[in-house]
């Protein structure tokens, strides 16, 4: 059987919200670190937010082009279990805190970069989030790209984000196939504030295409 798809909610920046998101099961929570975020975090706050979420659940700190000093102050204060690189970190830099990592890339914008890339970009990377954003611009911003070019990405693990909400995520698992999908403003009632109703929406629409998907690869 297919394995389920894995859900990041990210931006979370209330102790409710987080208690929520464990609460539906999500596999990955976002604490934002990145210095033009609206949803940015200091330590004592993403550190209260930490101590919410427990072991089973992945949480993952996200910075962008932040300095070597300040990623290490975030893993010696919040102790995430995943980074998360929004920006134009080189490998070498990912990989240098000897922690699993993310590399997001942005499929967005009014020029869209070639994928074709994908499957050699950042080989030490647990998995590479396709974004719907410019190159050069912040996530949490609500764009969609072409799904279908996920598909440039072979065997890589993708974690599909960018513009993605309880109406279209369906169709977003259907048409990519992604190991995992990430939201934040597509369950959010204003910036950086989660709405509960939309979070879970968009577990039971994840569960739910999971569900279908996995009926369908069962042979008669
Ligand atoms: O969320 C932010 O404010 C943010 C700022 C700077 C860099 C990255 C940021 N978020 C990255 C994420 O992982 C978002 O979840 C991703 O871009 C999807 O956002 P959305 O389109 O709002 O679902």
């Amino acid at each position: 059987m297919n394995a389920p798809v894995r859900i990041k909610f990210c931006g979370l920046t209330r102790e409710a919200d987080v208690d929520l998101a464990v609460a539906l099961g999500v596999d990955m929570i976002g604490l934002v670190f990145a210095q033009r975020s609206p949803r940015r975090l200091d330590g004592e706050r993403a550190a209260a937010l930490r101590a919410r979420i427990p072991a089973h659940i992945a949480t993952v700190a996200l910075v962008m082009d932040a300095p070597a000093d300040d990623i290490a102050r975030i893993l010696a204060r919040v102790h995430p279990d995943l980074l998360q690189f929004h920006g134009t970190e080189p490998e070498a830099f990912c990989a240098s805190f000897g922690m699993p990592y993310i590399k997001a890339i942005a499929l967005g914008g009014a020029d869209p970069q070639d994928a074709r890339h994908l499957p050699h970009a950042w080989p030490s990377a647990h998995a590479l989030l396709l974004d719907g954003h410019a190159p050069g611009e912040p996530g949490g911003s609500g764009q969609t790209f072409d799904w279908q070019r996920t598909a440039d990405a072979g065997e890589r693990r993708v974690l599909l984000a960018g513009g993605l909400h309880p109406g279209n995520v369906a169709e977003a698992i259907r048409r990519a196939r992604p190991w995992g999908v990430d939201v934040s403003s597509g369950v959010e009632q204003a910036t950086g504030i989660k709405d509960p109703a939309k979070m879970r929406a968009f577990v039971a629409a994840v569960r739910d295409i999971d569900g279908r998907l996995a009926g369908r690869a069962v042979p008669d």
